[in-house]
């Protein structure tokens, strides 16, 4: 990301960032750094380019491209070095072991964000992050503060939007958003921390005044090397290195592991009937959407914008965080029933001429085998006829959890096997595993597989529509659940970025349906 830099302030300079990291200065004359980035695509004059060693490449291999685009210095390792220096790149060098690791630090000393005076919230956890995120920026905005939010849709600064690349920038990106809503006078920001991101040093030289964590489940366990270590990287979150104060939902057996070891003072939370954490959920046995939050001495009666009985989880962790934060209990409640628009989230698909024969479509962001139950689990009681989901896995990430998602999605009366973003990987190969789950879960339900994603989308809403055949109760009491890219506009296959949006499909296809249907009455 080049955009939304700070106005640089322009006091930093080589020798101040060699003496940080404790090594010799290079030789020559001190030159003020006045940005950070680790791509070489994204060099601006004045900056330090950072060669990091990947997976795939060495950073140093960009080194020239970097110094053309007006890199002032370099921070690598020592093979990075020397890849510079065969490069005959002449600008001064800081060395380091493990430049990642200092790279957080260095970007601070740069940006003055190791002064910061803004109120910081990350949230982690496997499921809810983005929604979460939300729900507290809404809610914030409603009382009047200007909040800045970087996550997996967009970073936003008081009017301003820019769509995310990733869930958590880079450091380097990261201490220059933040710098830049310092300057434009935030008041606060909320942002998801990834466990890449944790893992990867991105949020290094950030503190945040309160953690939240949401739950974990099986996901990333492409990158992670198992669950044992995707949870020490969430844990991470919650030290005195990254966090001052902590608020952990204990519904799940990972959390209260969290809350047992945390090294910051933290509340718990639970939404479990009868459960015992610092601030618990009463639902309305006549609503599942209204609850009472108690803690701290407050009583909170909120409502639940969303669907499903994990986002009174959401709503309920979002309204805790605004107490702890010191909001006051009538203000937090009237704020968190601030409509949230959530994109991908939960996001109905509606025809605008109000007609009421054609079933609900429903776009969602599940992409592990956990949001897939709890969504599913969320749509069903507001489904009289026939639930049909559309689903797959991307490629290039976790394989293991292929099949888990297929069987999940089995909770559906009709499910579609579908493409998501194959990368590089063989779509059929992705189907196939998720089939292999979905075909094995199903009691009775069908299970279908459609490759293309838009055909797949227009089949599950002409059979929820009762125009094509498959659903036992068709029309206005179906619901199609479209699971995976919620927000997503392009879908990466090969290499190649297409443009395509689950909402933009849906409501192609609704219209189709709607055509067909007024045909057939005619
Ligand atoms: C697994 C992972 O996270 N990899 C990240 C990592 O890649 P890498 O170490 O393999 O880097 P590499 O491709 O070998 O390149 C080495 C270095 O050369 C640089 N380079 C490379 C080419 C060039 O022309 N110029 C240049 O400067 C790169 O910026 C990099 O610093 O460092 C790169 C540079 O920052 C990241 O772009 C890359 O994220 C990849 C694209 C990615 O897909 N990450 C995903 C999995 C991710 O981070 N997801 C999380 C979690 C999502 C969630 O659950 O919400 C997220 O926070 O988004
Ligand atoms: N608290 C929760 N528990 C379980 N599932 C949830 C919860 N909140 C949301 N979900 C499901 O997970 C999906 C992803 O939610 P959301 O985008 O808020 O999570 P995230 O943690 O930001 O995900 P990502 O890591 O991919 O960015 C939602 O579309 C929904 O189906
Ligand atoms: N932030 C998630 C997004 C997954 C979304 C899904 N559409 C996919 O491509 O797998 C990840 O990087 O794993
Ligand atoms: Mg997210």
């Amino acid at each position: 990301m080049t955009a939304l830099r700070p106005t640089p302030a322009g006091s930093t300079s080589i020798a101040v960032l060699a003496n940080a990291l404790s090594v010799d200065p290079p030789a020559g004359p001190d030159t003020v750094v006045s940005g950070v980035t680790l791509d070489s695509r994204s060099v601006q004059s004045g900056d330090l380019y950072a060669a990091l060693p990947g997976a795939t490449t060495h950073g140093a291999r960009f080194a020239s491209g970097a110094r053309d685009a007006g890199a002032t210095a370099i921070l690598t390792d020592p093979v990075g070095a020397q890849l510079v220096a065969e490069q005959g790149v002449v600008l001064p060098v800081l060395v380091h072991p493990e430049p990642r690791a200092v790279l957080g630090h260095l970007s601070a000393l740069v940006y003055g964000t190791d002064r910061l005076k803004m109120p910081l919230i990350g949230i982690t956890g496997t499921n809810g992050k983005t929604t979460t995120a939300y729900l507290i920026h809404s809610a914030l905005v409603a009382l009047g503060r200007q909040v800045g939010l970087i996550g997996t849709v967009e970073t936003r600064i008081g009017d301003e939007r820019v769509r995310s690349v990733r869930t958590t920038p880079e450091a380097p990106d990261l201490h220059a958003l933040l710098a830049t809503m310092a300057q434009r006078g935030m008041d606060a920001c909320v942002m998801e921390v990834s466990s890449h991101a944790l893992s990867q040093h991105r949020v290094d030289g950030v503190i945040y005044d309160l953690a939240l964590f949401t739950n974990l489940s099986q996901d990333h366990l492409d990158f992670h090397h198992d669950m044992e270590d995707y949870f020490a990287a969430k844990a991470s979150l919650f030290t005195p290195a990254r966090s001052q104060s902590g608020l952990v939902c204990v519904d799940d057996d990972w959390g209260l592991r969290l809350a047992g070891q945390s090294e910051i003072p933290i509340d718990t939370l639970t939404t479990q009937p009868g459960g015992l954490a610092d601030w618990t959920v009463t639902v309305d046995p006549h609503d599942p959407h209204r609850f009472v939050l108690r803690g701290r001495g407050d009583e909170l009666h909120l409502v639940s914008a969303l669907p499903g009985a994990f986002n009174v989880t959401n709503t309920a962790m979002a309204a805790a965080a605004l107490l702890l934060l010191g909001v006051d209990g009538a203000a937090a409640q009237r704020a968190v029933l601030a409509d949230p628009h959530v994109p991908g989230r939960m996001e109905r698909v509606v025809v605008d001429d109000g007609r009421d024969d054609l079933p609900a479509v429903v776009v969602d962001y599940a992409h592990t085998p956990d949001a897939i139950r709890a969504a599913l689990e969320a749509l069903r009681p507001v489904t009289a006829g026939t639930l049909v989901c559309v689903t797959g896995a991307g490629g290039d990430r976790d394989r293991d959890k292929r099949a888990a998602m297929g069987r999940a999605a089995a909770l559906a009366d009709v499910v579609i096997v579908t493409d998501d973003n194959p990368r590089s990987e063989d779509p059929g190969s992705i189907r196939e595993a998720v089939l292999r789950g979905a075909r094995a879960e199903t009691g009775g339900g069908t299970v279908l597989e459609v490759g293309d994603r838009r055909e797949a989308i227009a089949r599950a809403v002409a059979i929820a529509a009762g125009v094509e055949p498959g659903g036992d109760a068709p029309g206005a009491t179906a619901l199609v659940a479209i699971m995976g890219k919620g927000h997503e506009t392009g879908q990466e296959i090969g290499g190649e970025v297409h443009p395509f949006d689950d909402r933009a499909e849906a409501l192609s296809a609704l219209e189709a349906a709607a055509t067909q249907l007024g045909e057939a009455s005619a």
